[in-house]
């Protein structure tokens, strides 16, 4: 069942069209994720969810109801991130954690959520005295304050090390199987190919392609590449005469041969018939960041 459903979003600052119709349906349960370039219109697509925002154009609808005229339902709908600057420097987290639940009608246990989040040994510590990774997990805690059908997270993990930003992928796949969709905008390949059932890329306020991260590659190409050092010199029309291979190439004292269908199998035959050992020999398949490119045309700028 489609939890959130965004229809030919259409939204405008001045004369920049930041969206020129997006949709795309969320469906309960899942992880979603919208990744796309810096200024693609994600935060906008989900601020016009979060009923920050009022569309120039098509609908929203989060649990049926329409986030720009009912914020009030929508608030015990749906969590969002806070963004850090919202917190005043000096509250400390059981202020915050007391402060933010007074505003639901049906509040997690607040004292629970802290201590899934790591944070039991901080409540009496300011915001401003909080690790990265630390206000981050609070963010995310008042996020899930009001025990929310669906949590936006924007931008999760940015500024977090490499461990923190791990930690923080166990805790949303822990939130998930609790039941809460989440809908995650993010920068990083690894976090949505991770996290998400279902990714949406937007670039320059459209919808790109809409799938699983495995769809997406799949969709993309299903090619393959074999690299090798070969021990003597090779003629490289026995490798393209090979239906397999679709191009080889040279790169320093490396061939590159691209191609589908059992490649690795149909280039090490060739070679051993002509006592060729591939010195170094790898196998690389198409990745995410591959799709992405071939999707709108760029690499994915972290
Ligand atoms: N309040 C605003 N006024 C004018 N232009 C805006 C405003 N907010 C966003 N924009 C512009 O709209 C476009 C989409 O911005 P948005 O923040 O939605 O992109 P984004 O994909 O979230 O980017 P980032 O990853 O950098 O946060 C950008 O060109 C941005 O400069």
């Amino acid at each position: 069942m489609a939890i959130i459903e965004v229809d030919d979003l259409v939204k405008r600052y001045g004369d920049h069209t930041a969206l020129s119709g997006v949709s795309f349906a969320v469906e309960e349960g899942e992880i979603f994720g919208i990744l796309g370039p810096n200024g693609a219109g994600k935060t906008t697509t989900v601020e016009c969810v979060e009923g920050l925002r009022t569309p120039d154009g098509g609908a929203v609808r989060v649990c049926g109801i329409d986030p720009q005229r009912d914020t009030g339902e929508l608030r015990h709908l749906l969590g969002a991130q806070l963004q850090e600057s919202e917190l005043p420097d000096r509250l400390t987290v059981r202020e915050a954690m007391e402060l933010y639940s007074s505003f639901y009608r049906d509040r997690a246990d607040w004292r629970e959520l802290v201590d899934r989040l790591n944070l039991t040994g901080t409540l009496g510590t300011q915001f401003r005295r909080l690790s990265g990774g630390q206000q981050q997990r609070l963010s995310i805690a008042l996020a899930l304050i009001g025990n929310p059908r669906v949590a936006v997270l924007d931008e999760l993990t940015t500024g977090l090390d490499p461990q923190a930003r791990r930690d923080t992928w166990d805790l949303i796949e822990g939130i998930r199987d609790r039941g809460v969709t989440i809908v995650l905008v993010t920068h990083f390949m690894e976090e949505a190919e991770r996290l998400c059932d279902r990714l949406a890329v937007i670039d320059s306020g459209r919808l790109v392609a809409l799938d699983s991260p495995a769809g997406l590659v799949a969709r993309v190409d299903d090619r393959q590449r074999v690299r090798f050092r070969p021990s003597a010199p090779l003629d490289h029309a026995v490798l393209t005469a090979l239906p397999e291979v679709t191009s080889v190439e040279r790169a320093g004292s490396q061939l590159v041969v691209t191609g589908t269908g059992d490649l690795l199998l149909a280039v090490t035959t060739v070679l051993a018939r002509h006592q060729v050992v591939a010195a170094g020999l790898r196998v690389e398949q198409t990745s995410l960041d591959d799709a992405f490119v071939a999707l709108t045309g760029r690499p994915l700028d972290t």
